[in-house]
């Protein structure tokens, strides 16, 4: 099998060919948040099925896009949807694009979700700005061997999601009289919603928000040594809390929000 240092070559390649230089913040937009990357500007698009070694995005909500280009001042390349384990993607393919990112020299992701409330004094159409995660989808994508150039093998995930940049946020959201919670998100693998008996249990571990991403994201920026901003969009409340969920709901929640969603990062990424 080609060494991950390999196949990175061939994607930056072809993206530095497509014109995308230096790269400050990586960002990686989740189901119905993906409006921001139209808001870059100068802008390189590329749909992820052109991107070498990159898999297909499948998720209603998520357009599969590659953009580049300037938003508050910052070189960015943002993904306008993502990859899920639950297409059937190893944790290795969802997670490619944030290698990507660190290779092409980005410091930090700043990476969105839509997600369940599990808090019972959230309510849906609530920001979350994540403070830690617990990993609940069974799987790691930094199983296997261990490339020493890319980063540790044990790496320290006490500070996953970087407390400055927690801060700003709040300050950010303070100063635009937006209403921010904050807590842990639980990433499950999908892609059934889960059942109430698991929310009653993610409560009890610990869980604010639930979702079927994100964690692996985090776990390679952590290993990449990038400093890491996440927010959730809490779409609905969780199995057990509302009568039923389909993913119609978390689209429109996020249709709903996403002005504020959009003025947030925008804001917060220009204090950064
Ligand atoms: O990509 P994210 O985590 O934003 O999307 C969530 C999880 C599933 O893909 C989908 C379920 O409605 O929304
Ligand atoms: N559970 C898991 N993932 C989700 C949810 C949920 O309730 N809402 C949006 N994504």
């Amino acid at each position: 099998m080609a060494k991950l240092s390999e196949l990175l070559k061939e994607t930056t390649t072809f993206l530095k060919e497509k014109g995308i230089g230096e790269v400050d913040f990586g960002l990686i937009l989740g189901s119905g948040l993906g409006e921001l990357a139209d808001e870059v500007e100068d802008a390189i698009a590329i749909p992820f099925s052109e991107v070498p070694h990159f898999a297909v995005s499948t998720v209603v909500g998520h357009a599969g896009k590659l953009v580049y280009g300037t938003l508050s001042g910052k070189k960015v390349l943002a993904m306008q949807g993502r990859f899920h384990y639950y297409e059937g993607h190893s944790m290795q393919k969802v997670t490619y694009p944030v290698r990507v990112m660190s290779a092409l020299g980005a410091h930090s992701i700043i990476v969105t979700n839509a997600a369940g409330g599990v808090n019972e004094n959230f309510i849906p159409g609530n920001l979350m700005l994540i403070t830690d995660h617990i990993n609940f989808t069974g799987d790691n994508p930094l199983i296997g061997e261990n490339e020493d150039e890319m980063g540790p093998r044990f790496p320290d995930m006490s500070h996953a999601y970087t407390p400055e940049y927690c801060e700003v946020t709040k300050k950010v959201a303070n100063a635009q009289n937006m209403s921010l919670q904050e807590g842990v998100y639980m990433g499950y693998s999908g892609p059934t919603y889960e059942t109430p008996a698991e929310i009653r249990m993610s409560r009890v571990m610990g869980a604010d928000a639930v979702g079927m991403s994100t964690v692996s994201e985090v776990i390679v920026a952590a290993h990449s040594g990038m400093k890491v901003l996440g927010i959730s969009c809490i779409t609905n409340l969780a199995a057990g809390m509302q009568s039923s969920l389909n993913h119609a709901e978390v689209v429109e929640t996020t249709e709903r929000v996403k002005a504020q969603f959009k003025e947030l990062v925008k804001a917060t990424l220009a204090e950064l």
